[in-house]
């Protein structure tokens, strides 16, 4: 009896695995690929580029400073692969202006370095203060970089890949896009915008055998979090200290790998693995495995996901006693 059961236990796992497989995409590979990265000038999107130019891709950079980008661009070509046909080309454009404008450029970068392949959306900003101290054309800004800016460059780009009925899409959104913290009311809405937006497009581009990539990076050693850090809340910087602090170019890595397996969700770490599946919701699945650890752990995790509110708000409790304390003191 006994072996029976472990017999039909071992044929379910194996059909698991071979199921597994066949939902799976196709993994590809960046050898003679198109990348293009918007913010590929600074941080995350610089490793980015330069990660993509290691695995044998053309890159494409596109930002707005054109002092940056040319350095960025000197920086990424000392990493090219060994593949002579590879370029690094930069074009200076705001993600956030001109549609049609931004049309034109995708054209004229597809004529010099090839059809693109992969469009990695990182150009990005943030911001970090209470609501009532954030001006309202804060909440707009970053809608329109972190939100519209993606959904532009996406809309001008789309076509050629559903054309070549291939290729890869990333969204670069944040943990704080899978859960909204202090300090994060404006940063947090227009990053949760991008999930909206990502699933919807996934279920419209696979039969077009193009894959979404929505990663979900922690804190990043770059010179746009250094830009954050300096008018941060002290309340944002204690919990987000919690969730550790990253390298761009182990960041980067790890998107550029999701992104070639074609996984929907991109994520970091032990914290990052929970938060993805305490928030998979009804986000498409990338393999069967994945699905397993959804089902069986979501549980487990929102469990202990209580405790980490429990200390976040500990937190804050204690900032506000601290702020009291110290108007009191200087009213008396
Ligand atoms: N660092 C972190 O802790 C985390 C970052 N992220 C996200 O990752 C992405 C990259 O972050 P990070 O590397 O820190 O950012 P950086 O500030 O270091 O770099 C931002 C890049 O985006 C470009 N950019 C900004 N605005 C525009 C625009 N309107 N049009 C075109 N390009 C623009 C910048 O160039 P230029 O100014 O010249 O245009 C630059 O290349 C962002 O979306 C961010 O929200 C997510 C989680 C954590
Ligand atoms: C079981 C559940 C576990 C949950 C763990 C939660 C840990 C929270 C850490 C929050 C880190 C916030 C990152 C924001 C980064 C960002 O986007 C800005 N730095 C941009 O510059």
């Amino acid at each position: 009896m006994l072996w029976v059961v472990l017999a039909v236990f071992v044929t379910f796992i194996l059909i698991l695995f071979v199921l597994s497989e066949l939902i799976a995409p196709k993994k590809i590979s960046l050898n003679g690929a198109h990348v293009l990265v918007t913010g590929g000038s600074s941080g995350i999107g610089k490793c980015l580029a330069i990660e993509a130019a290691r695995r044998g891709a053309s890159v494409t950079l596109l930002a707005r400073n054109q002092a940056r980008l040319e350095e960025a661009r000197a920086e990424v070509q000392k990493h090219l692969a060994d593949n002579k046909q590879q370029k690094v080309l930069c074009v200076s454009a705001d993600v956030t202006k001109d549609f049609n404008a931004l049309e034109k450029t995708v054209k004229q970068v597809e004529e010099e370095q090839g059809p693109i392949t992969a469009l990695i959306n990182c150009a990005g900003t943030s911001m970090s203060a209470k609501f009532l101290d954030t001006p309202v054309e804060e909440f707009k800004r970053m809608m329109d970089i972190n939100y519209l800016g993606s959904v532009l460059l996406t809309r001008a780009v789309l076509p050629s890949l559903m054309r070549q009925k291939q290729g890869r899409i990333v969204l670069v959104s944040s943990m704080a896009g899978q859960l909204g913290l202090f300090g994060y009311t404006a940063y947090s809405a227009s990053k949760f915008a991008l999930r909206g937006m990502a699933e919807s497009l996934q279920m419209e581009v696979r039969p077009f055998n193009i894959q979404v990539t929505l990663a979900f990076p922690p804190d990043t050693d770059t010179p746009g979090f250094a830009e954050e850090q300096k008018s941060k809340p002290k309340e944002t910087r204690l919990i987000s200290e919690s969730g550790g602090l990253f390298q761009p170019e182990v960041v980067a890595k790890s998107i550029l790998d999701d992104m070639m397996r074609g996984r929907f969700v991109s994520s970091i770490g032990l914290d990052g693995f929970m938060l993805s599946t305490i928030t998979a919701g009804f986000s498409p699945i990338s393999s069967i495995m994945e699905a397993l650890q959804q089902v069986s752990l979501m549980g487990l995790f929102r469990f202990i996901s209580l405790f980490y509110l429990a200390h976040f708000d500990h937190t804050v409790k204690k900032c506000h006693q601290e702020t009291e304390a110290e108007s009191n003191k200087k009213s008396s």
